[in-house]
């Protein structure tokens, strides 16, 4: 057996035992296109997706409209394969910055930017942000359904949103969406972490990096 298909024996071996995806492995195992269909069927999603999605485009609109948040820089941290989050803000924002730990979610959305047919053309307000390049201060950063799947434990989460405040110019705004209580998610036929986070340890961690 080459290493090739040694690797894809490995890994249908994982799905079978049920292995729960975390970490590094969103580089490997999260797959762009099963992400999409699971969560952005519109035609064929389940009734909870389609009002999880439609809660946040509601939100997102009111938050980026005329007299709300805006200026010259978004950054939109664990963007994954969409652009649905960046809709409204894009009217709102001069710059926008994506960044996801996949490479493979990147690439996705380098579709759109490139103009693949069917494709909308967000070229002139959205730029890709590789890992690790340096970025300026925002006014706002962005980041929904991300976090929760990116940490570990509690001390980890807010760690990451000190992280995330640390992005913004003095007065900016952190803008983010979380699924509460939420231990694992399926991705295709994958099954991911999940962080279970309550309301009031969301709230707790933002008003603490708020303050520091
Ligand atoms: C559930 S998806 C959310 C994608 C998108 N924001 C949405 O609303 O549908 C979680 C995303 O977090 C990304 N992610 C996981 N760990 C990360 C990390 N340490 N830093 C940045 N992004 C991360 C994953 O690659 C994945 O794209």
């Amino acid at each position: 057996m080459g290493n090739r298909s040694k690797r894809e024996a490995a890994r249908s071996a994982a799905r079978m035992e049920g292995k729960l995806y975390k970490g590094q492995d969103y580089k490997t195992e999260f797959q762009p296109q099963d992400y999409l269909k699971t969560f952005y069927a519109f035609d064929s999603g389940t009734v909870a997706e389609n009002e999880i999605l439609k809660f946040n485009l509601n939100n997102l609109f009111e938050t980026f409209s005329p007299g709300g948040i805006g200026g010259d820089i978004l950054i939109d941290v664990g963007t994954g394969p969409t652009i649905y989050q960046l809709i409204s803000a894009c009217e709102a924002f001069r710059e926008i910055i994506m960044s996801d730990y996949s490479e493979l979610n990147l690439r996705e959305v380098d579709k759109w930017l490139k103009k693949d047919p069917g494709a909308y053309d967000w070229s002139p307000a959205i730029r890709v942000w590789a890992r690790g390049r340096q970025v300026p201060a925002a006014d706002c950063v962005l980041s929904l359904l991300a976090l929760e799947c990116a940490c570990q434990d509690v001390d980890t989460y807010q760690a990451a949103i000190q992280n995330l405040v640390g992005l913004l110019k003095p007065g900016g705004h952190l803008v983010t969406s979380v699924a509460l209580r939420c231990r694992e998610y399926m991705v295709g036929s994958r099954k991911f972490f999940g962080l279970s986070l309550e309301k009031e340890t969301v709230e707790k961690a933002v008003q603490e990096a708020a303050r520091c």
